[in-house]
Protein backbone atom coordinates (compact mmCIF):
# COMPACT_ATOMS: atom_id res chain seq x y z
CA UNK A 1 0.00 0.00 0.00
CA UNK A 2 1.74 3.24 -0.61
CA UNK A 3 1.12 5.85 1.98
CA UNK A 4 1.50 9.62 -0.97
CA UNK A 5 -1.90 7.97 -2.04
CA UNK A 6 -5.12 9.82 -0.78
CA UNK A 7 -7.90 8.23 1.39
CA UNK A 8 -10.90 7.23 -0.72
CA UNK A 9 -13.66 7.56 1.77
CA UNK A 10 -16.92 6.44 0.81
CA UNK A 11 -19.69 7.71 3.45
CA UNK A 12 -22.81 5.96 2.88
CA UNK A 13 -25.95 4.78 5.05
CA UNK A 14 -30.20 4.06 4.64
CA UNK A 15 -31.34 7.63 2.61
CA UNK A 16 -32.27 10.55 4.98
CA UNK A 17 -30.24 9.59 7.41
CA UNK A 18 -28.13 13.22 7.17
CA UNK A 19 -25.51 12.05 4.72
CA UNK A 20 -25.51 15.31 2.72
CA UNK A 21 -25.72 17.62 5.81
CA UNK A 22 -22.84 15.98 7.63
CA UNK A 23 -20.69 16.19 4.21
CA UNK A 24 -21.67 20.09 4.07
CA UNK A 25 -20.78 20.57 7.61
CA UNK A 26 -17.37 18.50 7.11
CA UNK A 27 -16.99 21.19 4.23
CA UNK A 28 -17.65 24.07 6.04
CA UNK A 29 -14.61 23.09 8.50
CA UNK A 30 -12.72 23.20 5.16
CA UNK A 31 -10.54 20.58 5.86
CA UNK A 32 -8.60 18.65 2.74
CA UNK A 33 -11.03 16.51 2.06
CA UNK A 34 -12.16 16.79 -1.73
CA UNK A 35 -16.05 15.82 -2.29
CA UNK A 36 -17.07 13.95 -5.00
CA UNK A 37 -19.95 15.21 -7.31
CA UNK A 38 -22.13 12.27 -8.68
CA UNK A 39 -24.00 12.29 -12.04
CA UNK A 40 -27.77 11.17 -11.58
CA UNK A 41 -30.30 11.24 -13.75
CA UNK A 42 -33.03 12.56 -10.90
CA UNK A 43 -34.57 15.99 -11.75
CA UNK A 44 -32.99 19.08 -9.16
CA UNK A 45 -34.35 19.66 -6.18
CA UNK A 46 -35.00 23.67 -5.55
CA UNK A 47 -31.64 25.16 -4.98
CA UNK A 48 -29.60 22.46 -6.49
CA UNK A 49 -26.73 23.79 -8.90
CA UNK A 50 -24.97 21.50 -11.93
CA UNK A 51 -21.74 20.71 -11.36
CA UNK A 52 -22.16 21.79 -7.63
CA UNK A 53 -24.91 18.90 -6.00
CA UNK A 54 -25.17 16.49 -9.01
CA UNK A 55 -24.17 16.24 -12.43
CA UNK A 56 -27.81 16.02 -13.53
CA UNK A 57 -27.98 13.74 -17.09
CA UNK A 58 -29.94 12.53 -19.08
CA UNK A 59 -30.95 8.74 -18.70
CA UNK A 60 -29.75 8.38 -22.32
CA UNK A 61 -26.61 10.66 -21.20
CA UNK A 62 -25.97 8.30 -18.01
CA UNK A 63 -25.87 5.13 -19.91
CA UNK A 64 -23.38 6.10 -22.27
CA UNK A 65 -21.09 6.80 -19.52
CA UNK A 66 -21.70 3.74 -18.36
CA UNK A 67 -21.35 2.50 -21.89
CA UNK A 68 -17.43 4.23 -21.84
CA UNK A 69 -16.64 3.05 -18.83
CA UNK A 70 -16.80 6.87 -17.05
CA UNK A 71 -18.17 5.54 -13.83
CA UNK A 72 -16.53 4.15 -10.60
CA UNK A 73 -19.64 2.62 -9.52
CA UNK A 74 -23.42 3.38 -10.31
CA UNK A 75 -26.80 2.00 -8.57
CA UNK A 76 -30.06 2.47 -9.83
CA UNK A 77 -31.99 4.14 -6.52
CA UNK A 78 -35.18 4.74 -6.35
CA UNK A 79 -36.63 4.88 -10.10
CA UNK A 80 -33.44 7.00 -11.15
CA UNK A 81 -29.52 6.36 -11.36
CA UNK A 82 -26.66 7.67 -9.44
CA UNK A 83 -23.09 7.49 -10.59
CA UNK A 84 -19.76 8.59 -9.42
CA UNK A 85 -17.36 9.78 -12.05
CA UNK A 86 -14.30 7.94 -11.84
CA UNK A 87 -11.39 10.55 -13.59
CA UNK A 88 -12.25 12.51 -10.69
CA UNK A 89 -11.76 10.06 -7.79
CA UNK A 90 -8.45 8.71 -9.70
CA UNK A 91 -7.02 11.77 -9.98
CA UNK A 92 -7.48 13.45 -6.59
CA UNK A 93 -6.33 9.88 -4.85
CA UNK A 94 -3.10 9.66 -7.07
CA UNK A 95 -2.35 13.41 -6.24
CA UNK A 96 -2.60 12.42 -2.35
CA UNK A 97 -5.77 14.12 -1.78
CA UNK A 98 -8.31 12.68 0.50
CA UNK A 99 -12.11 12.31 -0.75
CA UNK A 100 -15.38 11.40 -0.05
CA UNK A 101 -18.08 9.77 -1.69
CA UNK A 102 -21.41 10.48 -0.12
CA UNK A 103 -23.56 7.45 -1.92
CA UNK A 104 -25.87 4.70 -1.71
CA UNK A 105 -25.29 1.07 0.14
CA UNK A 106 -25.33 -0.84 -3.56
CA UNK A 107 -22.68 1.54 -4.60
CA UNK A 108 -20.68 1.54 -1.31
CA UNK A 109 -20.48 -2.06 -1.83
CA UNK A 110 -19.58 -2.34 -5.52
CA UNK A 111 -16.67 0.39 -4.81
CA UNK A 112 -15.65 -2.00 -1.75
CA UNK A 113 -14.85 -4.71 -4.21
CA UNK A 114 -12.59 -2.51 -6.44
CA UNK A 115 -10.79 -0.52 -3.44
CA UNK A 116 -10.84 -3.01 -0.36
CA UNK A 117 -8.04 -0.31 0.70
CA UNK A 118 -10.96 2.65 0.87
CA UNK A 119 -12.59 3.44 4.24
CA UNK A 120 -16.06 3.13 4.68
CA UNK A 121 -18.03 4.28 6.95
CA UNK A 122 -21.89 3.90 7.87
CA UNK A 123 -24.21 6.56 8.89
CA UNK A 124 -26.55 5.60 10.82
CA UNK A 125 -30.13 7.09 12.16
CA UNK A 126 -30.96 7.27 16.16
CA UNK A 127 -34.18 5.22 15.30
CA UNK A 128 -36.57 4.57 12.05
CA UNK A 129 -39.16 6.88 13.31
CA UNK A 130 -36.53 10.07 13.31
CA UNK A 131 -35.55 8.82 9.67
CA UNK A 132 -38.65 9.13 8.86
CA UNK A 133 -39.78 12.62 10.23
CA UNK A 134 -35.98 13.53 9.05
CA UNK A 135 -37.18 12.36 5.28
CA UNK A 136 -40.55 13.96 5.46
CA UNK A 137 -39.53 17.16 7.26
CA UNK A 138 -36.88 17.88 4.78
CA UNK A 139 -40.25 18.36 2.45
CA UNK A 140 -38.15 17.31 -0.86
CA UNK A 141 -40.32 13.53 -1.66
CA UNK A 142 -44.27 12.87 -1.99
CA UNK A 143 -45.73 10.40 0.46
CA UNK A 144 -45.19 7.80 -2.04
CA UNK A 145 -41.17 8.70 -2.52
CA UNK A 146 -41.01 8.23 1.54
CA UNK A 147 -42.90 4.98 1.76
CA UNK A 148 -40.45 3.35 -1.19
CA UNK A 149 -37.10 5.26 0.03
CA UNK A 150 -38.75 3.78 3.94
CA UNK A 151 -38.81 0.27 2.32
CA UNK A 152 -35.26 0.49 1.01
CA UNK A 153 -33.71 1.96 4.11
CA UNK A 154 -34.48 -1.17 6.14
CA UNK A 155 -32.54 -3.14 3.54
CA UNK A 156 -29.69 -0.47 3.86
CA UNK A 157 -29.48 -0.92 7.92
CA UNK A 158 -28.97 -4.31 7.33
CA UNK A 159 -25.57 -3.75 4.89
CA UNK A 160 -23.98 -1.83 8.61
CA UNK A 161 -22.04 -5.26 9.60
CA UNK A 162 -20.04 -4.72 5.97
CA UNK A 163 -18.48 -1.33 7.02
CA UNK A 164 -15.57 -0.16 8.87
CA UNK A 165 -17.06 1.90 10.99
CA UNK A 166 -20.58 3.17 12.16
CA UNK A 167 -20.96 6.85 13.00
CA UNK A 168 -24.34 7.70 14.46
CA UNK A 169 -25.72 10.94 13.18
CA UNK A 170 -27.80 11.95 16.62
CA UNK A 171 -25.96 15.28 16.15
CA UNK A 172 -24.36 17.03 13.44
CA UNK A 173 -21.36 18.43 14.65
CA UNK A 174 -21.10 15.32 17.19
CA UNK A 175 -21.09 12.98 13.72
CA UNK A 176 -18.56 15.19 11.67
CA UNK A 177 -15.99 15.25 14.90
CA UNK A 178 -16.24 11.20 14.80
CA UNK A 179 -15.53 11.15 11.28
CA UNK A 180 -12.70 13.75 11.66
CA UNK A 181 -11.34 11.33 13.99
CA UNK A 182 -11.49 8.22 11.76
CA UNK A 183 -10.00 10.07 9.09
CA UNK A 184 -7.00 10.86 11.29
CA UNK A 185 -6.36 7.64 12.82
CA UNK A 186 -6.34 6.53 9.53
CA UNK A 187 -4.07 9.03 8.05
CA UNK A 188 -1.70 6.97 11.26
CA UNK A 189 -2.49 3.16 10.05
CA UNK A 190 0.91 1.77 9.88
CA UNK A 191 0.38 -0.20 6.66
CA UNK A 192 -0.69 3.10 5.55
CA UNK A 193 2.42 4.80 6.74
CA UNK A 194 4.96 1.64 5.57
CA UNK A 195 6.79 3.25 2.80
CA UNK A 196 7.60 6.83 5.17
CA UNK A 197 8.87 3.98 7.97
CA UNK A 198 11.32 2.17 5.13
CA UNK A 199 12.86 5.79 3.91
CA UNK A 200 13.60 6.29 7.58
CA UNK A 201 15.42 2.86 8.02
CA UNK A 202 17.16 3.39 4.70
CA UNK A 203 18.37 6.43 5.94
CA UNK A 204 19.91 5.11 8.73
N1 LIG B 1 -28.39 15.02 13.14
C1 LIG B 1 -29.53 15.48 12.63
N2 LIG B 1 -30.53 15.84 13.45
C2 LIG B 1 -31.71 16.30 12.95
N3 LIG B 1 -31.99 16.43 11.62
C3 LIG B 1 -31.02 16.07 10.77
C4 LIG B 1 -29.76 15.58 11.21
N4 LIG B 1 -29.00 15.30 10.12
C5 LIG B 1 -29.77 15.60 9.05
N5 LIG B 1 -30.96 16.06 9.43
C6 LIG B 1 -32.09 16.47 8.55
O1 LIG B 1 -32.58 15.28 7.93
C7 LIG B 1 -33.00 15.52 6.59
C8 LIG B 1 -32.25 14.56 5.65
O2 LIG B 1 -30.88 14.93 5.62
P1 LIG B 1 -30.00 14.77 4.29
O3 LIG B 1 -30.74 15.31 3.12
O4 LIG B 1 -28.67 15.31 4.62
O5 LIG B 1 -29.95 13.18 4.23
P2 LIG B 1 -29.27 12.22 3.14
O6 LIG B 1 -28.83 11.01 3.86
O7 LIG B 1 -28.26 12.97 2.36
O8 LIG B 1 -30.52 11.94 2.26
P3 LIG B 1 -30.59 11.21 0.83
O9 LIG B 1 -30.01 9.88 1.00
O10 LIG B 1 -32.07 11.16 0.54
O11 LIG B 1 -29.85 12.07 -0.13
C9 LIG B 1 -32.71 16.99 6.32
O12 LIG B 1 -33.91 17.74 6.47
C10 LIG B 1 -31.70 17.37 7.40
O13 LIG B 1 -31.78 18.73 7.75
N1 LIG C 1 -24.48 4.59 -5.73
C1 LIG C 1 -24.53 5.92 -5.68
N2 LIG C 1 -25.42 6.54 -4.88
C2 LIG C 1 -25.42 7.88 -4.84
C3 LIG C 1 -24.56 8.64 -5.63
N3 LIG C 1 -24.81 9.95 -5.39
C4 LIG C 1 -25.78 10.00 -4.48
N4 LIG C 1 -26.16 8.75 -4.14
C5 LIG C 1 -27.17 8.33 -3.16
O1 LIG C 1 -28.43 8.24 -3.77
C6 LIG C 1 -29.43 8.38 -2.75
C7 LIG C 1 -30.48 9.38 -3.18
O2 LIG C 1 -29.91 10.67 -3.29
P1 LIG C 1 -30.83 11.97 -3.42
O3 LIG C 1 -29.87 13.10 -3.65
O4 LIG C 1 -31.77 11.74 -4.56
O5 LIG C 1 -31.56 12.11 -2.11
C8 LIG C 1 -28.70 8.84 -1.48
O6 LIG C 1 -28.55 7.70 -0.65
C9 LIG C 1 -27.37 9.30 -2.02
O7 LIG C 1 -26.32 9.19 -1.06
C10 LIG C 1 -23.62 7.95 -6.47
O8 LIG C 1 -22.81 8.53 -7.19
N5 LIG C 1 -23.66 6.61 -6.46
Amino acid sequence: MQDDKGLLIVLSGPAGVGKGTVCRALREQNTDIQYSVSATTRNPREGETHGVNYFFKSKQEFEQMIEEDRLLEWARYVDNYYGTPLDNVLDTISTGQDIILEIEVQGAKKVREKHPEGVYIFLMPPSLAELRSRITERGTETEELINKRMTVAREELDMMKHYDYVVENDEVGLAVERIRSIVTAEHCRKDRLINKYQQLVEVE
